[in-house]
């Protein structure tokens, strides 16, 4: 329906939206070609080359690719926004993008739908990066399941500490230095982990990935945030430190008490794992909000779309980066629709609707300053390279 309200934003590019895809040659979009997989522990170069594109026909460059490649570092890119929105096909594009301009990618979602391997049409969630083919540098890809990884840690959290010390201590008729674990709230720690762990694990666990691979970028897709729970696992770090301290502190009462118990002791201080792998994960934890952080080499993309709700939603959750220190500088309104050729109503008032939520970001201040990336809504499935690279065009010209 809405081809035939709006002129085809696949087919006349450059129309209707002439800042961003004026310079856009569109391709055949029929055969999106399937890109085999294969391991990709061979396939990394050990040079990077470097390509700065001439974009001169564009005469306001929202996002500016040209200043995303500059700069010999790595950079890393972080996608957020309320679900639905469009963050994984953006990261997909943007990855597309590097890649296809010269700079070995990296491209990994925590986001639990499993849009990412949708994007790609391959299976991703396999635990290992994946090789995309056909593009001019190495791009790899890989979709992590934050229940999984939370789940990961709860039983090992588990088997190593929590109930299994409890049970311990009860079995040796410590039930009252039991009851102590239980005002300390270590088993709560293990066995119920605050919210936001699991998207921090989640994303530790991609950071992981990053490091042994000589690439030019990293864009991390990341899940729409709970409201009320946005970017908790920046303060993850001194939450752990406080559950560590918590776990020593029970360990000092324990040495405090009857030498039959100090053995009992003896036996727990060899458990070194629950304090280590808490201790690890601060320190992973550390490592992820400092790059979270680290302005010459990260930023954090809102995406959104032009509805009050989403609107509303992306300006707390530059509130709460800003608060964090997380460097931020765009903001992608995307399925924006192109103006009506035709007299629909319905498609008239909700482009109505739309520019009144466009207004909004203008006016809103936590949006105001942002660099405001207009992406519209086009009426092809953004699935597959060609897709991609064509969505990739529009938004990050
Ligand atoms: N500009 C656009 N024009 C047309 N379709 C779009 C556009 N952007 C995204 N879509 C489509 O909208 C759907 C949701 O997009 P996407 O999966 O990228 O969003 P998401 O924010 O990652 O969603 P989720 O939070 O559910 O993972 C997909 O079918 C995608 O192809």
């Amino acid at each position: 329906m809405l081809s035939r309200c709006f002129r085809s934003i696949s087919r006349i590019p450059g129309n209707l939206i002439p800042n961003t895809i004026s310079h856009y040659t569109p391709k055949p979009q029929n055969n999106i070609p399937s890109h085999r997989t294969k391991s990709i522990f061979t396939s990394v170069p050990h040079t990077v080359p470097f390509l700065v594109r001439s974009v001169a026909t564009i005469l306001d460059p929202a996002a500016r690719f040209d200043e995303m490649i500059i700069g010999p570092q790595r950079k890393y890119y972080f996608l957020g926004g309320k679900g639905g929105v469009g963050k994984t096909s953006c990261a997909a594009s943007l990855a597309v993008k590097f890649a296809d301009h010269g700079h070995p990618t990296i491209v990994i979602s925590t986001d639990p739908a499993h849009s990412l391997s949708d994007s790609f049409s391959l299976d991703l969630a396999g635990g290992n990066l994946v090789s995309i083919d056909g593009l001019n540098s190495p791009l790899l890809a890989l979709e992590i399941n934050p229940d999984k990884a939370k789940e990961e840690f709860q039983s090992a959290s588990q088997k190593n500490g929590g109930s299994a010390v409890k049970d311990f201590m009860n079995n040796m008729g410590l039930g009252m230095l039991a009851d102590q674990l239980g005002d300390l709230k270590l088993g709560e720690l293990l066995d119920t982990p605050p919210p936001g762990l699991d998207e921090a694990i989640a994303i530790s666990k991609a950071c992981t990935f990053f490091d042994p691979f000589l690439i030019t970028f990293s864009v991390l897709c990341l899940p729409s945030f709970e409201t009320g729970h946005t970017l908790r696992f920046l303060s993850l770090p001194d939450f752990l430190d406080a559950s560590i301290g918590k776990i020593m502190k029970f360990k000092k009462k324990l040495a405090s008490a009857t030498s039959a118990i100090k053995s009992v002791l003896g036996k727990a201080e060899e458990r070194k794992d629950v304090p280590d792998k808490l201790q690890l994960l601060r320190e992973r934890m550390t490592k992820v909000r400092d790059l979270f952080r680290d302005s010459n080499t990260t930023e954090f993309v809102i995406v959104t779309i032009p509805s009050v709700m989403a609107v509303n939603e992306s300006s707390r959750l530059h509130a709460s980066l800003r608060k964090e220190c997380v460097p931020v500088h765009k903001l992608i309104v995307n399925q924006i629709l192109p103006p009506s050729v035709s007299d629909c109503k319905f498609c008239t008032t909700k482009r109505k609707e739309q520019m009144r939520a466009i207004e909004m970001i203008r006016n809103d201040p936590e949006l105001a300053n942002l660099r405001i990336i207009e992406a519209p809504l086009v009426d092809l499935e953004i699935r597959g390279i060609p897709a991609l690279k064509f969505m990739g065009d529009i938004v990050w010209a």
